[in-house]
């Protein structure tokens, strides 16, 4: 699988300025990366442009064995009213009931299922908007802040486990947290900025897996990299 994004440039349509110019980046093999960056840097613009919520850029973007991708971020709206077992249960293809029944599980969210989302916090939220997507057929899933507010723990036994269940998938995970990312992510693509040259560094993470230890020598140098990166 490729994606290859060449010299995307992209302002909002009334504004004079550009978000990014000349952009290009390369995602040729499966795992979880993340896409980092300062607040108003530009990722979330980045993420609607390859997902094809943004169509207004110029430059190409190169798809090879990537025919879904799917966009899911932080906030998205919940039908409030919904039942959350029956709605999962409806939007789940019957092959892909026994992943779902694993991700509840895996997520901690039984104990929500005859909850509304109405009924649910914000990090109960974001894991069953989470699970909405996981059950879908993707290629290519961005995560935008999808997991903001998700404790720490609970954060990366997902991200772990989502990495066991789906090893020949491809992920972009949007993140402000560098602990995180440096840990967990394969690559880390740090944009800076338009003003900035090269707007995008890439720093290779840990990308540890389930069961391996950490060697913190080696996070502190990644997570170094990483800000200087930025
Ligand atoms: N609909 C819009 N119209 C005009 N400008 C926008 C619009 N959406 C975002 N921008 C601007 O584009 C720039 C990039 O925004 P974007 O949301 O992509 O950044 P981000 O890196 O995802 O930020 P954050 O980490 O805070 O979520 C910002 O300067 C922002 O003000």
């Amino acid at each position: 699988m490729i994606l290859e994004s060449c010299n995307i440039s992209y302002k909002y349509p009334g504004t004079d300025n550009f978000v990014f110019q000349d952009l290009s980046l390369r995602l040729a093999k499966p795992g979880f990366n993340a896409l980092f960056g300062p607040s108003g840097v530009g990722k979330t613009s980045f993420a609607k442009i390859i997902s094809g919520n943004i169509k207004d850029f110029s430059g190409e973007l190169k798809f090879e064995n990537i025919k879904n991708i799917a966009y899911t971020y932080n906030l998205e709206r919940l039908p409030g009213w919904s039942a959350i077992a029956a709605h999962l249960d409806k939007i789940t293809p019957d092959e892909k009931q026994d992943i779902k029944q694993e991700l509840v599980s895996i997520f901690g969210l039984e104990e929500c299922m005859d909850h509304r989302f109405s009924q649910l916090s914000l990090g109960q939220k974001n894991r069953i908007n989470l699970i909405r997507y996981l059950v879908q057929d993707f290629d290519l899933l961005i995560l935008d802040e999808s997991l903001a507010n998700v404790d720490e723990l609970t954060r990366e036994n997902i991200i772990l486990r989502i990495k066991d269940m789906f090893p020949h998938t491809c992920f972009l995970y949007i993140s402000h947290n560098v602990v995180e990312v440096s840990k967990l992510c394969r690559q880390i693509f740090v944009l800076r900025g338009i003003n900035k040259t090269p707007q995008l560094k890439i720093v290779q993470g840990l990308d540890l897996k389930t069961g391996e230890k950490l060697e913190r020598s080696k996070l502190d140098i990644t997570m170094l990299e990483i800000m200087n990166a930025a």
